[in-house]
C-alpha cells in the first residue's frame, strides 16, 4: 500500500473588488466577490514543499484587483475570462483555472425624482453569479462559461397545489388545492461556444434567463415544485440562445395555514407561518439533448 496525493488545486477566495467608473459626474459600481482556482503542476508544495511552480494567492489577489482597471469589467463573464484565460495562457505551470464571481446589485437613490449620480443602496434581490473554467493549451483548450443567480426569493400566493402523492405509514401531510408556493432558488446554466464569440451581450442573456424563470414560475399553475422547476429550465433553453443546460436547486420555503379556528377566527388561506426549516429541497438538471455534457465546467 501507498498513499498518493490524490488531487489539489489552490486559489484566493471570495476577494472583494469594488469597482468604480468615474469618468463622467454620473458613476458606475461593479461590487464582487471573485474567487480563483488553480490547477496544474503543483504536486511538489504538497509532497517535498517545493514552492517554486505556485504563484501566491497574494499575486492572484493582485491580478483580480488590477484587471479590474487594466481590462474593465464588461461583463461579469468577461470579467472571469479574462483572468481564467491569464492564469492559464501567461503562468506556466497553470494547466486549469476557475474563476468564481459572485455579483451584488446596487441601486441608484432616488433624490428629488432623479436617480442620484454616485449614492446607492444595496438591492437584495439576487446575487449574480459567474463560473468560468479554462483547461489546457493552444487549439485543445477548453473554455466553460455557467452564469446563475442565488438567493433569488420567489413566492406565489395560490396556483399551487400538492396532491395525490404517495403516502406510508408516515405520511401525515394533507393534499391541498390552493397552497403558497416559495423558493431561494438557485440557478446556473452553461452557455455554448458562441457565447465567446465577441460582443456576446452576457448581461442581456442574464436578464432574459431570469425573464424566463419568473415567467413560468408566475404562470404556470403548478402541481408541485418539481414541476416548476422543469419548465424553469426548459423555458431558459428553449427562449435565450446559447443557453444549453440549467441546474436548478429550489428550497421549498414552506408556508403553513395557521390554525385560528381555535379562537373561532375565520382563516381562509389568509394568515400563514413562514417556517424556515426543515425545508423540502428540489433539485434539476435539464439539458439539451443535442449537445455533449460538459462535466469540467461544473467541476468546483
Ligand atoms: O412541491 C412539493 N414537492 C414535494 O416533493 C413535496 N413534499 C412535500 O412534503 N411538499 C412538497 N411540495
Amino acid at each position: 500500500m501507498a498513499v498518493v496525493l490524490a488531487g489539489h488545486q489552490y486559489g484566493k477566495a471570495e476577494n472583494r473588488v469594488v469597482r468604480f467608473q468615474r469618468d463622467t459626474p454620473r458613476h458606475e459600481i461593479v461590487d464582487l466577490n471573485v474567487t480563483s482556482t488553480l490547477r496544474g503542476d503543483f504536486a511538489d508544495a504538497y509532497l517535498t514543499g517545493d514552492q517554486s511552480k505556485v504563484l501566491p494567492t497574494d499575486s492572484q489577489k493582485n491580478t483580480m484587483y488590477s484587471y479590474a482597471k487594466e481590462k474593465g469589467v464588461s461583463s461579469v463573464e468577461g470579467y472571469a475570462l479574462d483572468l481564467a484565460r491569464h492564469f492559464v495562457d501567461d503562468v506556466d505551470p497553470v494547466h486549469g483555472a476557475r474563476i468564481d464571481v459572485d455579483s451584488y446589485a446596487w441601486t441608484r437613490v432616488v433624490v428629488d425624482g432623479h436617480d442620484h449620480d454616485h449614492t446607492w443602496t444595496r438591492s437584495g434581490s439576487e446575487v449574480r453569479t459567474a463560473a468560468v473554467t479554462v483547461a489546457g493549451e493552444g487549439e485543445a483548450q477548453q473554455t466553460h462559461v455557467v452564469a446563475g443567480l442565488k438567493d433569488f426569493t420567489v413566492l406565489k400566493s395560490t396556483g399551487s397545489e400538492f396532491k395525490d402523492f404517495l403516502t406510508d405509514a408516515y405520511t401525515t401531510l394533507e393534499p391541498t388545492e390552493d397552497r403558497v408556493m416559495a423558493t431561494s432558488l438557485v440557478a446556473q446554466w452553461r452557455y455554448d461556444a458562441t457565447c465567446l464569440a465577441d460582443g456576446f451581450d452576457f448581461d442581456a442573456a442574464y436578464d432574459a434567463v431570469k425573464r424566463a424563470f419568473l415567467t413560468q414560475f408566475a404562470t404556470l399553475h403548478s402541481f408541485a415544485l418539481q414541476q416548476t422547476l422543469w419548465h424553469m429550465g426548459k423555458a431558459a433553453i428553449e427562449e435565450v440562445p446559447g443557453v444549453v443546460e440549467v441546474r436548478l436547486a429550489a428550497p421549498n420555503k414552506h408556508h403553513f395555514l395557521y390554525d385560528l379556528a381555535r379562537f373561532d377566527v375565520p382563516n381562509a388561506g389568509e394568515v400563514f407561518h413562514a417556517d424556515d426549516r426543515p425545508y423540502g429541497l428540489i433539485q434539476a438538471v435539464v439539458a439539451r439533448d443535442d449537445v455533449p455534457a460538459a462535466p469540467l465546467a461544473w467541476e468546483r
